[in-house]
């Protein structure tokens, strides 16, 4: 009868341990083994736990082998990170899945599970190890803390998984205490462990602690002396609030400044994070403004960004009127009249190169006696640059000087040479036009007309105080450690009051020629228009601003501000200092 046996599979036995199954007879004839230990053993390697576990060891003897290192070991601070740079844009639908998937707990977990593993921590927690030649020290430190900052900044160190100390602010609550140094690792912060948090949220955390507050931290005490606090002054060429910077490492800990600010900058061992404080504030706190290079490239993207083109305030001014420089002013005496140019300014010179304005450095310049700085007004055509002039020069008449223009038209008989204007030829007035000699220049009826470096420079060394009203374009041209121009700009006051004062003292516009005519609706809405562009452009250049809406108040800021520059010392660039 045939007989059924039971089928059975054959059980996979890995070689090696066949190998070892297969030598056990000699064993036991070489060593003597006992049948019932041969038998032990022979079901050991059999046993379907042994093959497992072999099976295990040799893939990850292979993933050994390969030697694997994981990419980081702060996923959960990257993703803490990514998540706070996007949140901003939840206008994105993309940006609104992503952020959704990131807020997912089984996500969160997936990134900490993965730091665990890349950090090898199967077991209790290691910490960071030291590099050679550094000391590791855990130290419990206990810091008072008011409501103000902590004044630290933390970072995750993408290397070590640990959350660092990325900077200490110079003056503030960690400065002071002198217990915490850049590079230390916090553990814990009142007795809970952070890991896993990001620094966003321990500084959250610290933020709403008063009192006493304890941190564990692992310091790598490295003999390192701290850079001594600069003396760097700069003047801020642009609006910063660091709330609205999605790079700020921290807002906390941002400062927020004006353009034209000055800034003591006290550390630039970050180099993409200075420290820096207001300058003449009194108790004024250290907080983190972008390094020149971070802003230079900050800016290089949002102009990339945007599609906007800042209007090019020299191109509102194609249609601009040219004035005479023989109009008649009905008020002041023809000899205490300001000249005013007959021509379309041109630029000179390189002006508009694509410089990205971030921080000019400066420093203290005091009044040279008999050298006083020009004063150079700005503002858009017929915001009353002259009648501002003219008021001043009638205050203290042979304080002030004007500068007498080049022109290649020939002399009228009542004119004087170097009175009225330097009477020079065309071709002379071109090859000094070539030569970068005049800050600006233009044509009329076929004369050539212009503004030379040469006749400001004059004006200055005669001790009397030289009067500019150019072509805004040469501001740039102007700026030099020669010169020193003092820049003040006369700015429009609002539409309705505009209107208003112009009105009342029937105000004249300017047109081609010297000709003159009431000013219109739309010549107000254009002065407010260009004033805006030009600000937009030079505001950074500006020492001193001075709307002009009643002309008795203005003309009296107009003197206060001269007053000042005379009494005080002035933040110049250095370069004109040294
Ligand atoms: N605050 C003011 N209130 C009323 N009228 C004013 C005021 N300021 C200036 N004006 C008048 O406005 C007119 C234009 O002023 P002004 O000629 O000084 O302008 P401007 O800036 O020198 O112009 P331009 O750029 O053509 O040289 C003049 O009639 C002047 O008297």
């Amino acid at each position: 009868m045939p007989v059924t046996l039971p089928l059975k599979t054959q059980q996979y036995i890995d070689p090696d341990a066949l190998k070892l199954i297969t030598s056990l007879p000699a064993l036991g004839s070489d060593h003597g083994a006992s049948d019932h230990d041969l038998g032990f053993l022979r079901r050991f390697f059999r046993n379907q736990g042994t093959q497992t576990l072999m099976k295990v060891y040799k893939k990850l003897y292979m993933v050994e082998c390969r030697r694997i290192t994981p990419l980081t070991r702060a996923a959960v601070g990257i993703a803490a990170r990514v998540y706070s740079n996007i949140r901003g844009f939840t206008q994105n639908v993309q940006v609104c899945e992503l952020l959704q998937i990131m807020a997912k707990p089984h996500f969160q977990a997936m990134l900490y599970s993965h730091d665990k593993i890349a950090c090898k921590e199967f077991g209790s927690i290691p910490l960071p190890g030291p590099s050679p030649g550094e000391e590791e020290v855990v130290k419990v430190v206990q810091l008072i803390k008011s409501n103000e900052p902590l004044g630290a900044t933390l970072q995750y160190n993408e290397e070590t998984g640990g959350l660092e100390i990325a900077r200490i602010l110079r003056g503030g609550a960690a400065d002071r205490s002198g217990l915490l140094h850049v590079g230390d690792v916090v553990h814990e912060v009142a007795g809970v462990s952070v890991y896993g948090k990001s620094p966003d949220e321990v500084v959250q955390m610290l933020n709403v602690m008063t009192g006493p507050i304890s941190l564990k931290l692992v310091s790598h005490e490295t003999k390192s002396i701290p850079f001594p606090e600069s003396k760097m002054r700069v003047r801020a060429f642009f609006d910063y609030d660091p709330t609205q910077d999605m790079l700020n490492p921290c807002p906390e800990a941002g400062l927020a400044f004006r353009r034209s600010d000055i800034l003591h900058v006290v550390s630039q061992e970050d180099p993409w994070w200075w420290q820096a404080r207001k300058e003449g504030e009194i108790h004024a706190k250290v907080g983190l403004i972008p390094a020149k290079q971070l802003q230079e490239r900050n800016e290089i993207l949002r102009r990339t960004m945007s599609d906007e083109d800042i209007p090019n305030s020299s191109s509102s001014r194609s249609n601009s009127r040219h004035s005479s420089p023989c109009r008649i002013s009905p008020k002041i005496a023809r000899s205490k009249r300001v000249r005013k140019t007959m021509y379309q300014a041109h630029q000179s010179g390189d002006f508009d190169t694509e410089d990205i304005p971030t921080y000019e450095e400066v420093e203290l310049l005091e009044q040279t006696p008999g050298k006083c700085r020009p004063l150079v007004l700005v503002g858009p055509q017929g915001v009353g640059r002259n009648e501002l002039k003219r008021r001043l020069m009638a205050l203290t008449p042979n304080k002030y000087e004007e500068v007498v223009p080049y022109t290649s038209r020939p002399r009228k008989p009542y004119e004087l040479d170097g009175r009225e204007y330097h009477f020079v030829s065309r071709s002379e007035m071109e090859k000094g036009i070539l030569t970068q000699r005049f800050i600006e220049f233009g044509e009329y009826k076929g004369n050539l007309y212009g503004t030379s470096m040469s006749s400001i420079k004059d004006v200055i060394n005669s001790g009397k105080v030289c009067l500019l009203s150019p072509h805004t374009q040469a501001i740039k041209f102007l700026r030099n450690p020669e010169i020193k121009p003092y820049i003040i700009y006369i700015r429009p006051p609002q539409i309705d009051v505009l209107r208003e004062t112009r009105r009342n003292q029937r105000a004249m516009k300017t047109l081609e020629g010297g000709h003159t005519r009431l000013f219109t609706e739309g010549d107000f809405e254009e002065m407010i228009a260009t004033g805006c562009r030009i600000e937009e452009k030079y505001g950074h250049l500006f020492d001193a601003m001075i709307v002009n809406s009643d002309l008795i108040l203005a003309s009296k800021e107009f003197a206060k501000v001269v007053e000042r520059l005379e009494k005080q010392p002035q933040w110049v660039p250095i370069t004109w200092v040294h």
